[in-house]
């Protein structure tokens, strides 16, 4: 018989192999709902089942037993490998393979490719002139060179408009010079700077005749192409280790009076002309086209780095039998708790959910960079920038909380880093901090969404995008039970009325005396309630728009259930707002809690086969807990018995120390 989950195989643990029996959908057709297509979800099997044939791609050991020195070496070792069989492995051309044969291999802690691939080159397509893409971006993808993106410095990573790295504009000799004036101006935290990297976007703040133009791309060699010893006038080095992404090298630059030739300024967009004159951009913000793009990027790869996360806790949940329930003589899989569902279903939505919605912003950005190399046309640019800062504070934020539900879900062997759970929360929330920190991202899309308010108090609302059009829309009650629309419409007035009274807040401290940043910071906590309000309605919008547009049934129905267990559980979550003035009413609270278990319900039997179809291979997974048989206890005892710490049954800590003391404590 065959089993529309894919997963099932013979030997494998029984009360896993139980669940994968009751999907009532095919796991490879939902697959290519969450990879975007049957090509991707396809070549993602197919690329896992090559890896799997060549040993040397294999982690020599359990990344967790490595010190951050095997780290280094071990991700380094393996990336010359993959090198070797990079052209067998993948399309190339094709970032979708690309990215899952680097997830596959390399893990996520971090490779001296990470940032040349995912910023250094996006920066150079994004803002380097034809010219430069001659000399510098060919040498680029073909990996002759390695760069990275420094712009964070010890002093400055939010606030880009105080960075203190100089690009001085010398006319006499057509050269920059790079200087780093003070401590707190070193760049510090571009990822794989610190070792690996022979060359640097550097964003600095550039000078001509005395007067600063802020900050700008530049390209900047770094090493000696042939030694990769750092070339004189530069310091560079490793800023210790991280909360994870310990295999990467995050690093610390400096600049002693060093120069680089007028051509290095990445000129796409502005320049600066022999004599010293400056060509504006079109946009002002527009050399932040790298931002954007990992911003764009972030919302899928946050989603994945959650389905990760739930694969584990969800697999282990029904290999996990503990306590009972009606039948005293046998105990049942913790994962059919309501406790335990409740706490893991929520999150298995939100990660379909996030992943729908990167697709779209993934989109947007394609976009907008080819109007932006086509015609110079970067009326997107605002739109996309505050959708995309909401949207990773939002992503990261749920991903952080939904990842650590998983690690208490798993008891104590989630505490284990033979569960990796540990390492993918270091991973994720790193995004809370890098592209932008989260709560200075709100506040920019709260710029958006006061500006949009204001229009529609004067009377303009017709110039409102698309996006922000519910802002001037007439409040009416709703029935809940008419199915996702009305939920929109819940969630649509509540997010209104937030972005409303903050606005209003706002004004009426400014129309009492208070200036324009004192205001805004006096309202700050408010506005950050309305960005995060109306992100989460623009993910909820795309969630539904996407499961319409599913075509197979059973896919389609298993989507359904999530997407309801969704919207139930969103509006549950700030029904605060609405209940604080009666528009909803204590009915319909109870009516949203029914239908948030009900969901429940309906999704246990599908909730393996649901983590199941992220398709995620053991080799990518790295988990102990959350292998593909389930056969959990005899691989916890061999991956603790691998410890280094049980080569010996004796230790030295022990004859020099521990034993000393306790000898002298017997006199
Ligand atoms: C391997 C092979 C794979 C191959 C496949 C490859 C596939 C790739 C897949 C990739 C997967 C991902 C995985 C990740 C991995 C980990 C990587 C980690 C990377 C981490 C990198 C970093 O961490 S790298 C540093 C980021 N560091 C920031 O992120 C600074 C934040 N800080 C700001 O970004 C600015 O400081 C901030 C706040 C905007 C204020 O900027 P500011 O002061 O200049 O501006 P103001 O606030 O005054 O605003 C004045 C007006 O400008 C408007 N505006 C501002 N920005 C705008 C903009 N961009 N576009 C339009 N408009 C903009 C604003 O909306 C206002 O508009 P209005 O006036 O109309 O309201
Ligand atoms: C894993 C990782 C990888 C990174 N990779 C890179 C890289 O490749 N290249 C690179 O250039 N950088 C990189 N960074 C740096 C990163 O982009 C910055 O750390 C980030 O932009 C935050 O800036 P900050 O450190 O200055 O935080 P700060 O701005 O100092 O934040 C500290 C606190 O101040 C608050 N705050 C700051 N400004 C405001 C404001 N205006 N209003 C309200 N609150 C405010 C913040 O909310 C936060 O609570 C990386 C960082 C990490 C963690």
């Amino acid at each position: 018989m065959a089993f529309l989950n894919k997963e099932i195989r013979d030997g494998d643990n029984q009360d896993l192999t139980e669940e994968r029996r009751t999907a009532t959908f095919d796991t490879d057709k939902m697959a290519e709902v969450i990879y975007g297509s049957e090509k991707l979800a396809r070549r993602r099997r197919e690329i896992s089942h090559a890896v799997s044939r060549i040993p040397e791609l294999a982690d020599s050991r359990p990344l967790p037993f490595l010190d951050r020195f095997e780290k280094v070496t071990e991700g380094t070792r393996k990336l010359s490998v993959l090198d070797r069989h990079l052209a067998e492995l993948i399309d190339v051309n094709d970032n979708g393979e690309a990215l899952h044969l680097y997830h596959e291999v390399m893990g996520m802690e971090g490779h001296p490719l990470a940032l040349h691939e995912v910023m250094f080159v996006p920066a150079l397509i994004g803002q380097a002139s034809d010219e430069q893409y001659e000399k510098w971006l060919g040498r680029a993808k073909r990996r002759e060179i390695i760069g990275c993106y420094a712009q964070t410095e010890l002093g400055h990573g939010s606030n880009l408009r105080k960075l203190e790295t100089t690009a001085t504009y010398t006319p006499s000799t057509q050269e920059f010079i790079l200087h780093t004036p003070t401590i707190t101006a070193l760049k510090w935290w571009p990822g794989a700077l610190g070792k690996s990297s022979n060359y640097a976007v550097v964003v600095a703040d550039l000078i001509i005749k005395d007067k600063s133009y802020g900050p700008h791309p530049f390209i900047v060699q770094l090493r000696d192409e042939k030694t990769h010893q750092p070339l004189p006038g530069i310091t560079v080095g490793d800023i210790g280790p991280k909360m994870a992404f310990n295999g990467g090298d995050n690093g610390y630059l400096g600049f002693d009076n060093f120069r680089i030739p007028r051509e290095n300024l990445l000129n796409r967009h502005s320049r600066v002309e022999a004599d010293g004159t400056y060509v504006r951009p079109p946009h002002a913000k527009i050399g932040h086209s790298a931002m954007i793009r990992v911003r764009s990027h972030m919302a899928t790869g946050q989603g994945w780095l959650l389905g990760h996360a739930l694969t584990i806790a969800i697999r282990y949940s029904a290999v996990r039998i503990q306590g009972f329930l009606e039948d005293k003589s046998h105990e049942v899989k913790v994962l059919d708790y309501q406790t335990q569902q409740h706490r893991l279903f929520p999150a298995i939505a939100r990660a379909y959910a996030f992943i729908f919605c990167g697709f779209e912003t993934i989109r947007l950005y394609d976009q907008l960079i080819l109007d932006m190399n086509s015609n110079g046309n970067t009326s997107g640019m605002a739109d996309l920038h505050a959708l995309t800062s909401g949207l990773k504070s939002v992503v990261t934020h749920f991903v952080g909380q939904g990842i650590e539900q998983a690690r208490m879900a798993c008891g104590g062997h989630g505490y284990s880093m033979a569960s990796y759970i540990s390492e993918i929360y270091g991973v994720a929330i790193g995004g809370c901090t890098y592209e932008g920190e989260n709560m200075v991202m709100l506040l920019q899309l709260a710029r958006y969404l006061v500006k949009s308010v204001e229009l529609v108090k004067s009377g303009k609302a017709n110039q409102l995008g698309p996006m922000v059009a519910y802002l001037a829309v007439a409040d009416h009650k709703v029935n809940l039970a008419t199915g996702p629309d009305s939920y929109v419409k819940m969630f649509q007035y509540i997010s209104k009325r937030q972005s409303w009274k903050a606005t209003e807040k706002f004004l009426k401290f400014m129309e009492n005396g208070d200036s324009r940043d004192v205001a805004w910071n006096k309202t700050a906590v408010e506005l950050t309630r309305a960005s995060r309000l109306h992100t989460r309605l623009y993910i909820m919008e795309t969630f539904i728009r996407r499961v319409e547009s599913v075509t197979d049934i059973p896919v389609k129905s298993a989507l359904t259930d999530l997407l309801n267990l969704h919207l139930n559980y969103e509006l549950l979550d700030v029904a605060s707002y609405a209940l604080e003035d009666g528009f909803m009413s204590s009915n319909q609270m109870d009516f949203i809690k029914n239908q948030l278990y009900s969901s429940l319900e309906k999704i246990r039997p599908n909730a393996v086969s649901l983590v199941d179809s992220f398709q995620f291979s053991d080799m990518q997974l790295r988990s102990v807990l959350g292998r593909r048989d389930g056969h959990v206890y005899q691989n916890l005892f061999d991956w603790a018995k691998s410890s280094p710490l049980n080569k010996t049954d004796v230790l030295p800590s022990v004859t020099q120390y521990l034993k000393p003391m306790m000898e002298k404590a017997k006199l």
